[in-house]
């Protein structure tokens, strides 16, 4: 599952790896996508999940589910795409740091949940195309995510634009890909 604030790259990123298509018009994500990947050997099932939900709470009764699950009483929309998966993808717009705070609170968030503990955590700092756009070091700082524990973790740089790391991104999912 792909997660994020709004306009961070998230289909950007499911376009390029799914078929190499790079485009600056890309449309936000109403609800979420899932997409079919091949690559090699691999198939990677993947939700694209809209940044605008990140607010949209939704009581639990009103999903039919129990409410004695010991979760919160309102349970976040991304959770419910998370739970399940073989790796969690938070993109983070790295040129974009006025929404860090923001960014960090909803990761922090999202990671507390019961139900996605030991999930794998893949963070990327996309469009490191733009000037000025902060480093690994700086996100891990920004994000706190030397404070996450019990679960694997990782972060790097890249560009949907310019295709910047996305070979060793997809080094990464295939490793923690079951
Ligand atoms: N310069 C630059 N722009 C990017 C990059 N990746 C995405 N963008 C642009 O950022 C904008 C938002 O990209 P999307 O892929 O729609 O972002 P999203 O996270 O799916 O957004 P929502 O669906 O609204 O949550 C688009 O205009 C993209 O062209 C990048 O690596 N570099
Ligand atoms: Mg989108």
């Amino acid at each position: 599952s792909i997660v994020g604030l709004q306009a961070s790259g998230k289909t950007s990123f499911v376009n390029v790896i799914g078929s190499g298509q790079w485009s600056e018009e890309v449309v936000p994500t109403v609800g979420f996508n899932v997409r079919n990947v091949r690559k090699g050997n691999i198939t990677l099932k993947i939700w694209d999940i809209a940044g605008a939900l990140t607010r949209q709470f939704q009581p639990i009764r009103s999903l039919g589910l129990s409410l004695s699950t010991g979760q919160p009483k309102f349970r976040s929309t991304w959770e419910r795409y998370c739970s399940g998966v073989d790796v969690i993808i938070f993109i983070v717009d790295s040129h974009d740091k006025e929404k860090f705070d923001a960014a960090r609170f909803e990761l922090h968030q999202l990671l507390s949940y019961q139900t996605l503990a030991a999930v794998p955590l893949l963070v990327l700092g996309n469009k490191n195309d733009l000037q000025d756009h902060a480093t690994v070091n700086e996100l891990i700082k920004a994000l706190e995510l030397d404070k996450i524990r019990s679960r694997a973790v990782s972060c790097y740089s890249c560009s949907m634009k310019s295709q910047h790391n996305l070979d060793i991104v997809l080094q990464w999912l295939t490793k923690h890909s079951h």
